[in-house]
């Protein structure tokens, strides 16, 4: 059967980049036609703070639900959206190569040049806190938004500076914005930031063949070494956890940090392993981290 499949994606500029890009490799690599099905999920509709609405699965339950529902083929989503829990009924079938996962600060000037107590705007206490890490001086204020809302909050004047991903950013094409790049020794990056989850359900044994194409291994090894850390951590996208893990002939090397809300206590650890065993990685790191305290530190910066 060569039937077009349905990509259910969200339908903000970013989203519909990154399914247009997964639609177009999946055709080039199986010849199957893909036609996106814009869906709008909770959190696009919602004006709450994303950590008041319960946080992790907003973006993402909505399509799911139509996964489920067999209304789409298949979705994709952020990674870093994804919540590090099993869905039931749901499988991840391809984890694509991975784009840069750093984040960027979007403004006039690098962070090092901005005036004292400059305003900088975030909505992430994982950004938070790292900031404050970096400039204590600066005031570092939520916001929310697409990243197209809170760079016009640059333009505007309503902060002098955002951080965001780079790879939203190079998704939605705004690499003009960029002021500066953090290396992960700066910033650690939220764990799957930059990478694509695709998605459809568990019982589509035909369609999870088909979209196994656009896995990509090392990808796949990284960023299950990240969620490992945060699912072990109990933590989700709310807490002040960064992780990032690179790969190198079969070997990943994974480093996490839990940042206290005012930037000035941090627990960083790093581990490598081989990459079949990445899971082990997290979850031993994970273990290591809430030995020096890292529960405690959590705790503090969500009370
Ligand atoms: N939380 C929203 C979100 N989910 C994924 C990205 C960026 C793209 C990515 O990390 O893959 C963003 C925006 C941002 O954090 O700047």
């Amino acid at each position: 059967m060569n039937s077009t499949l349905k990509l259910g994606t969200r339908r903000s500029l970013m989203a519909m980049t990154q399914s247009g890009l997964v639609a177009d490799a999946l055709t080039a690599r199986t010849g199957r036609p893909v036609e996106l099905v814009g869906v709008t999920t909770e959190g696009d509709v919602s004006k709450a703070q994303l950590a008041q609405i319960g946080g992790t699965g907003v973006f993402v339950n909505g399509l799911r639900e139509r996964l489920l529902a067999g209304e789409i083929d298949f979705a994709v989503h952020s990674l870093k959206d994804l919540p590090t829990g099993p869905a039931e009924g749901i499988a991840l079938a391809a984890v694509p190569e991975r784009d840069d996962p750093r984040d960027a600060l979007c403004g006039p000037a690098k962070l090092a040049d901005l005036r004292p107590g400059a305003r900088v705007g975030t909505g992430s206490p994982r950004r938070v806190a790292q900031l404050r890490a970096l400039r204590h001086d600066l005031d570092v204020v939520p916001i929310r938004g697409n990243a197209d809302t809170r760079l016009r909050k640059v333009t505007d004047g309503e902060v002098d500076a955002v951080v965001l991903a780079y790879a939203g950013l190079n998704r939605i094409g705004r690499l003009e914005a960029v002021s500066e790049i953090f290396e992960p020794d700066q910033m650690l990056p939220a764990p799957g930031q930059g990478a694509l989850a695709v998605e459809c359900r568990a019982d589509r044994e035909d369609l999870i063949e088909l979209l196994a194409t656009l896995d990509h291994a090392p990808t796949r090894a990284v960023v299950t070494a990240e969620r490992t850390l945060l699912g072990t951590l109990e933590a989700g996208c709310s807490a002040p956890v960064g992780a990032y893990a690179s790969w190198e002939e079969q070997i990943v090397h994974l480093t996490g940090v839990v940042v206290g809300y005012d930037g000035e206590r941090q627990i960083r650890l790093s581990v490598s392993g081989p990459s079949d065993d990445s899971e082990r990685l997290g979850r031993d790191l994970a273990l290591r981290m809430l030995a020096e305290g890292a529960d405690q530190l959590m705790g503090e910066s969500t009370s």
